[in-house]
């Protein structure tokens, strides 16, 4: 039966790619701008180090506001002013840097509650032990409940098929329209998630996941950045941090005694803009709105990753291991011609490869039983009395074991070779000749055969998705090395290999190899990327650094896999380590310019502290007096954090370059610019306050 339902599929482009349900950003910004206050409690507050001493700098000086004596006499007038005016732009510093984490998280919450409002609490029919059904909450469901779910039904959990066939709406995942076929044993269809309807007939169930815990709860979770946890990087770059800041507290420190030696006392309130200004206050600020919006970028891709931790995985991966027939190629192998040997007929092969092929419900399977019938083939055997041996990638054959006790079989040619074999059949060159045309242009070649005879090769015809070339290019150029993990033979992987570019490739590899493959290159020290869908996949998922499952996949892969992909497009690997890359470029390239910003804050603050000592040599930048260069470089320092929130949302545009030449290339953009970029701006800023006479 050709079912005009289809699994959901992949191969298609980004513009037709619908993607998860999303909020409006009516709101967003309201509910950033409330947060940016509420994230103000110092408990939060302490989870970032170097916001922190801005916090406790920003409480001082409005003490100092109030009482500018409040650690002895200071001289000069309008201290008050002076220090009130330290105490808003520091309280703004604080309200900028956690709107920028507001925003991050806000898109993530927004999208949360677009999911939330498609699941809601349902009945289940529960199936009891004697075979009647009950209605209960859905709540109620535990792992291993059997339910029935009708026509029109929610699905009440996550699970596996056990019986019936129907067509599932899955769109309040996965954002595709077109209904889905579920039954059981097959590994594609045979799971449904807690959230998604059916539409016709019904199917028995059984329960995968406790309440709470099933496939869309726990997505509700991550895009809500509940379960966000500091990434190890993340951590390390903290702790960097907020060691530079104690350093910069040191120097602060003992400046006073400097000062006063040189007779110009400096007061409380310009030592703490002093070093707010030098401390890391704009990555400081950044850093964790950049790794919110990699995960909120990975989402918008309609990949759901289970840590912060897998996207930035996908930044440090070395290679990539890919499959060939629908990852690398278009995947609907289609056979094209039959190649008769030892002097059968057309007729002879086309009848032998229906034989093979009736009960095969492959794609490869139904093409062949076409082509055979469009050459006039026909069933010459009792069905009811035949045995059906399905394809797997371990034996790499399928056929039909005849009413008369003869065994027909397709597959892999050195498969097939092994068959005959193992039956004393005659092997001869013509057969090799034939298998290697079809490899030579890429195709697959199947050998067909009944007991000992060996009739022919089908050509399967596949085709390399427009593009690849391009992305294997692009991830070569960054580092990560391509390696093409194919069941098929040398000579068409090599064909294949070279015309889609990939670095390496293995062939008439089993599932096991990938393990394998995996291993030998995690032992060399890399790290290591795959995708893939079936229960067979998932020790490799498990396996690798960065284990992308197929949505259309089996519940045992999604589950090894730290990430799911809802358009079940193997490619999407390729788009994810180019989006952990860029998670990493950017964090890189504003932590470069945060620390070189300092160049130019101390050529500001220095000498206007030491303008009475006669060091005013020293003020390069001519500003306008002490107090408006230590203002100007404070503002600049704050007003730098909105500035860069898009930056830092959208990521730094990213280019196909390895580790190296990156490190140079932003070295001199954010390195340089951050050298240049402050002196123009806090000269620009001091003429504007010299010119409204604040200070
Ligand atoms: N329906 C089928 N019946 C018999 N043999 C098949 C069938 N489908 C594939 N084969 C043979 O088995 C081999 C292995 O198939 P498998 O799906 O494991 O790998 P593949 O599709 O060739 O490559 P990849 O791992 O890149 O997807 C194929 O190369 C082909 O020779
Ligand atoms: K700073
Ligand atoms: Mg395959």
């Amino acid at each position: 039966m050709e079912s005009p339902i289809k699994p959901s599929q992949s191969g298609k482009t980004r513009a037709e790619r619908k993607h998860t349900p999303k909020a409006s950003n009516k709101g967003l910004y309201q509910r950033a701008i409330k947060d940016a206050f509420v994230k103000l409690n110092p408990r939060i507050m302490l989870k970032n180090p170097v916001m922190f001493l801005v916090w406790v700098g920003t409480i001082i000086t409005a003490l100092l506001t109030f009482d500018p004596n409040l650690f002895g006499t200071v001289p000069g007038e309008n201290q008050r002013l002076f220090n009130g005016l330290i105490t808003i732009i520091l309280f703004f510093t604080l309200l900028f840097a956690n709107f920028a984490e507001a925003v991050a998280e806000g898109r993530g919450k927004a999208q949360a509650d677009a999911l939330r409002s498609t699941k809601s609490e349902t009945t289940a029919k529960k199936v009891l032990p004697d075979n009647s059904t009950q209605e209960v909450s859905s709540t109620s469901l535990r792992k291993g409940d059997q339910i029935k779910v009708v026509a029109g039904d929610m699905i009440p959990a996550d699970g596996e098929v056990i019986g019936g066939t129907a067509s599932v709406d899955e769109s309040a995942i996965t954002g595709e329209s077109a209904p889905v076929l579920k039954e059981p044993g097959s590994d594609m269809a045979s799971s449904v998630t807690g959230g998604t309807r059916i539409l016709s007939d019904e199917l028995l169930i059984r329960v995968t996941s406790d309440p709470g815990k099933g496939f869309l709860d726990r997505m509700i979770a991550l895009v809500e950045g509940a379960e966000r946890s500091k990434t190890p990087n993340e951590i390390a770059l903290t702790v960097l941090l907020a060691v530079l800041s104690q350093v910069f507290l040191i120097v602060v420190a003992t400046l006073p005694a400097i000062a006063n030696y040189v007779g110009t006392p400096v007061s409380v309130a310009i030592l703490i803009a002093l070093l707010v200004a030098l401390i890391p206050t704009t990555i400081g600020g950044l850093l964790s709105a950049i790794g919110i919006a990699g995960m909120d970028r990975v989402a918008q891709f309609n990949v759901v990753a289970t840590s912060g931790r897998a996207v930035e995985a996908c930044g440090d991966v070395n290679t990539l291991i890919l499959d060939k027939t629908g990852t690398i190629t278009l995947g609907n192998r289609l056979a094209e011609e039959f190649l008769p040997v030892n002097s059968h007929s057309i007729e002879d092969i086309a009848n032998v490869a229906l034989a093979a092929s009736v009960f095969d419900d492959t794609p490869e399977g139904k093409s062949i039983v076409r082509l055979a019938e469009k050459l006039g083939a026909k069933v010459n055997f009792d069905r009811s009395q035949a045995e059906a041996i399905e394809f797997s990638a371990r034996t790499r054959m399928s056929g039909t074991n005849l009413d008369d006790g003869s065994q027909v079989r397709k597959g892999a040619v050195d498969a097939v070779k092994g068959f005959v074999r193992s039956r004393n059949g005659q092997l001869t060159p013509e057969l090799d000749t034939a298998y290697e045309r079809v490899s030579r242009l890429g195709g697959t070649p199947l050998a067909v055969c009944q007991d000992s005879e060996i009739y022919g090769i089908i050509y399967l015809k596949d085709v390399i998705k427009p593009g690849i070339k391009e992305r294997f290019d692009q991830l070569r150029r960054m580092g990560v090395r391509t390696v093409m993990l194919t069941g098929d033979n040398r000579i068409t992987a090599s064909v294949i290999a070279s015309e889609a570019g990939v670095d390496d490739f293995i062939a008439e590899a089993t599932p096991e190899d990938k393990i394998a493959v995996i291993q030998q290159e995690q032992a060399k020290g890399k790290l290591v990327a795959m995708t893939g869908d079936g229960t067979n996949d998932a020790p490799a998922l498990a396996q690798a650094n960065v284990g992308v499952a197929m949505n259309s996949g089996t519940q045992a892969a999604k589950e090894a896999a730290n990430m799911v992909d809802l358009d079940s497009d193997p490619t999407k690997l390729i788009d994810l380590v180019t989006i952990g890359k860029q998670l990493l470029i950017t964090r890189g390239a504003l932590t470069t310019f945060s620390l070189s910003n300092d160049i130019a804050k101390y050529f500001a603050i220095i000498p206007a502290i030491f303008a009475s000592a006669g060091i005013g040599k020293l003020n390069i930048m001519g500003l306008a007096s002490a107090q408006s260069a230590i203002l100007s470089a404070l503002i600049y320092n704050a007003l730098i954090i909105p500035a860069l929130i898009p930056l830092a949302l959208k990521g730094v545009k990213f280019r196909p370059l390895t580790a190296n030449q990156l490190l140079q290339r932003n070295i001199l953009i954010y390195g340089l610019g951050g050298v240049i970029a402050p002196f123009i701006a806090i000269k620009l800023i001091d003429v504007l306050i010299a010119g409204v006479g604040l200070a």
